[in-house]
């Protein structure tokens, strides 16, 4: 099938769309595994741990959880692959320092960064909208294995600034803060309830269904589907390039 728009920005979701599933559960979730708890004992007075501890003790509905609970939260929400929000918060904290130090290097499926360079060069604004904190998306598109990708990138999104990515309003929310219309907007993802939500918002939505991810079984439902970037061809009429990323 051919996939072709016209749109002014195409909005990426990262795992299992540009990133393989595997990579962020074999080395990202130990990485930060191993770091919750130092980063609880001796991080408490950083306002971003403290605002995500306090979302994990509402989650709790405890409010006088201490560490140990907290840090049994968040491992057991890890083994669950539960998209928490403070979860990602806490987790964006660790990865963007794992990042910057060097111990740490984010993953593209080949097809991936050729076809974003393209679309960047014909005009179109890329944003990315992810469960991963817009700090651990900062750091991926910074320390990819071609080097610094943020200048391909206008803006980032996650469920903190945007919201949950299986409801409407979040889509909505985001049109509004990029300026771009509904229906200029074409939305990426391997999950089709996110890609049922953009849909609902007015969004064009394609399904990308690589073998091996865990949505690839179930499929996309009724969306239009890609096996990889190349099979989708986008152009925009009216669009011009910026990166604030
Ligand atoms: C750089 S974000 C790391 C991946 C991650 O933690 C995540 O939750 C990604 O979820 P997505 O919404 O991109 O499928
Ligand atoms: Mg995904």
């Amino acid at each position: 099938m051919s996939l072709v728009y016209d749109v002014d920005a195409v909005v990426l979701d990262i795992e299992g769309t540009t990133s393989a599933t595997g990579f962020v559960v074999d080395v990202l979730y130990p990485y930060s595994r191993s770091r919750f708890g130092a980063l609880l004992s001796e991080r408490s007075g950083d306002p971003d741990v403290q605002r995500a501890v306090a979302q994990v003790r509402e989650e709790l509905g405890d409010p006088d959880a201490d560490a140990a609970a907290v840090e049994k939260a968040l491992n057991a929400w890890l083994d669950e692959d539960r998209k928490a929000t403070p979860l990602k918060t806490l987790q964006g904290i660790i990865w963007s320092e794992g990042f910057a130090r060097g111990d740490l290097v984010s993953h593209f499926y080949d097809d991936v960064v050729p076809q974003l360079r393209a679309w960047h060069q014909a005009g179109l604004r890329l944003y990315v909208y992810s469960s991963g904190s817009v700090a651990a998306q900062r750091a991926w598109f910074t320390n990819s294995p071609e080097g610094d990708l943020t200048s391909l990138v206008s803006g980032l999104y996650d469920t903190e600034n945007a919201g949950p990515k299986q409801e409407p309003e979040s889509y909505r929310r985001i049109a509004a803060a990029t300026g771009v219309a509904p229906s200029r907007l074409l939305f990426l993802s391997d999950r089709p309830g996110e890609l049922d939500a953009a849909r609902a918002a007015g969004w064009h939505a394609v399904g990308v269904r690589r073998p091996g991810e865990p949505y690839y079984e179930q499929g996309v439902g009724d969306h239009a589907q890609a096996g990889t970037f190349d099979e989708i061809t986008v152009s925009t009429t009216t669009g011009t390039t910026g990166s604030t990323a």
